[in-house]
């Protein structure tokens, strides 16, 4: 037998609350990703959180319904269990009916042999079962009452059940009736006596409500449960529980509205002393008295309560462990991922990329491209100002270190000196030798101009055959004094495979300010003196100053 319950009206969403627990949570984290940046700290605290919750809501649901289904198993049992001390109940009016009619067919009650009847009654009262034993008119007058000595009527006619023993055969359950002698609220049990079918007199037992009561004991019922046996006018006979206070009194509002329909069934509700119980019932339909079974919410709950407790705490612990480990796995990511922005920086400003020390296998991945990325720069940068051959800067270096020197001579008021030169007869040298040959001499070349001038001064190859040298604070005439030094270096026979070739060089010396206060004049200048020194028979060195262009000795 099944009841309605709420775990009934729960079990269809179950699964809707189980999708609704993973897909909200999942839904908002998305459009969270999608609408806010993260730090790596968030977002795997958010990942520990999305993991932990469901399995948490799913742990606390799965909870709530293994409560429902334990509570459902309660009530079908407490049901039954009512049931079962109905059916005691209507045992024990049985028996007394099988001792009534017993003693209704006795010879002495047919020979109207009241003495002996009155013994027979006095002897089954003395088995202890029942309180008294009543022989009745059909009127309700007392001839005989095993309470009372043979002879001895109460003063008061007993007419509970007259008009149903007139109607019925019996037998014929009383509620709760005060006893004129004992002065008890006693239950009476009354047959019709009948003789060749004509109704003679009633027989009533009277018992105690204790006697029901002993019934309750004996079921060993939770200590905490408060049972009640109810009568057909919804009057507590008997109760587990202040039975002197209760008994005789109506049931509790929320248990006669509950068996207002059902036979039997449960309900959530207050017991007569106000207690909050989850109350099951079972009506017999033999005598119509009732059993009600209340267990207190509160001992029902309290496992339930027991658990949630510690799930949460272990929740919690879970939660916060789990948030601790992702914020120091955060910080193991999040610390060489930032200790990459100073190499980052570096590269962006041309400096040279130092990688710390990174304990991190991507952040490392990432540092050696950056170091990788600052070589290729460095190699592009050095490729874009110098020259491929001999590896001398280039005309663009030249001129902008020509332009900064400027800047700084004419701040300090100093002066300094370009030298233009190129080499004379080096295409013959290509011609007999091949172009080997004269790439291997113009790094010669190169390396000689480096050796002649000091680390302060800078040579350059503008291209072909030409180089060029700054004199850093060197005035016109000291210049030209180098050039011829340079021309004789320049002059000195090359070695190659064992030939000596030779060439020589004119050098065209222009100085600042003497020969032009702005870069392009100066270079210019300079030009102009290095032809006029081809012009001169090469090998020569030509100054330009202000007066003009000078063949220097
Ligand atoms: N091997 C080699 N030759 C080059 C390179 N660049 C230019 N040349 C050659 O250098 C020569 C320069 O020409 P010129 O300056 O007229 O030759 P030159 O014999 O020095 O002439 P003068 O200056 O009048 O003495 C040309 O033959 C170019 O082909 C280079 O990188 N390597």
């Amino acid at each position: 037998m099944r009841f309605k319950t709420r775990n009934a009206r729960v079990i269809p969403h179950f699964y809707s609350i189980l999708y609704a627990i993973f897909l909200v949570p999942f839904t908002v984290t998305f459009r969270m990703t999608l609408r806010f940046d993260f730090s790596i700290k968030s977002a795997l605290v958010l990942l520990v959180a999305i993991c932990i919750m469901p399995a948490s809501l799913i742990a606390f649901a799965l909870l709530s319904y293994d409560y429902l289904r334990a509570r459902d198993a309660q009530i079908d049992s407490s049901v039954m269990t009512a049931r079962t001390i109905a059916y005691s109940v209507d045992k024990e009016f049985s028996s007394i009916e099988t001792t009534l009619r017993a003693l209704a067919t006795s010879p002495s009650l047919s020979k109207k042999d009241l003495p002996a009847f009155y013994a027979q009654m006095s002897e089954i009262q003395s088995s202890g079962f029942m309180q008294n034993l009543v022989l009745s008119t059909l009127q309700g007058k007392q001839l005989l009452n095993s309470g009372l000595p043979f002879g001895e009527r109460p003063p008061i006619s007993d007419r509970t059940n007259l008009r149903l023993l007139d109607e019925t055969n019996g037998p014929v359950i009383s509620g709760l009736i005060k006893d004129t002698i004992s002065n008890q609220a006693l239950i009476a049990v009354s047959i019709p006596v009948r003789r060749a079918g004509k109704h003679i007199y009633n027989l009533s037992a009277y018992i105690s409500p204790n006697q029901l009561a002993r019934l309750l004991k004996q079921q060993q019922l939770a200590p905490d449960w408060i049972v009640a046996i109810i009568d057909s006018q919804s009057t507590i006979v008997a109760r587990t529980h202040d039975m002197s206070r209760f008994s005789g009194k109506q049931a509790s509002a929320d248990l006669l509205d509950a068996m207002k329909f059902d036979n039997q069934g449960w309900f959530e509700g207050t017991t007569s002393e106000g207690t909050q119980v989850l109350g099951m019932f079972s009506r017999s339909a033999v005598s119509n008295w009732s059993v009600a079974i209340g267990i207190p919410s509160a001992s029902l709950t309290g496992e339930m309560r027991k658990k949630v407790g510690w799930l949460a705490l272990a929740i919690m612990v879970l939660l916060l462990s789990s948030i601790g480990v992702a914020s120091f796995v955060a910080t193991r990511i999040a610390l060489p991922v930032r200790g990459l922005r100073a190499p980052a920086l570096a590269l962006g400003q041309g400096k040279d990329v130092v990688i710390p020390s990174l304990r991190l296998k991507e952040a490392k991945e990432v540092g050696a491209a950056l170091r990788q990325a600052s070589l290729m720069l460095q190699a592009a940068q050095h490729q874009a100002t110098h020259d491929v051959l001999t590896g001398l800067p280039n005309r663009a270096l030249f001129n902008d270190l020509v332009s900064r020197q400027i800047a700084i001579s004419a701040l300090a008021g100093t002066q300094f000196s370009v030298l233009y030169i190129d080499l004379d007869g080096f295409k013959p040298v290509n011609d007999i030798h091949g172009h080997a040959a004269g790439d291997a001499i113009l790094c010669e070349v190169a390396q000689r101009l480096r050796s002649e001038v000091r680390d302060s001064d800078m040579s350059a190859r503008f291209g072909g055959d030409e180089f060029a040298v700054i004199l850093i604070g060197t005035p016109g005439k000291t210049a030209a004094k180098i050039a011829n030094t340079l021309i004789r270096s320049v002059s000195e026979p090359y070695n190659f495979k064992g030939e000596a070739v030779r060439i020589s060089a004119s050098i065209g010396v222009a100085s600042y300010p003497e020969s032009g206060a702005v870069e392009h004049e100066l270079l210019r200048m300079a030009d102009l003196a290095m032809y006029q020194a081809k012009d001169a028979g090469k090998g020569q060195v030509v100054c330009a100053s202000a007066s003009g262009l000078h063949l220097s000795a």
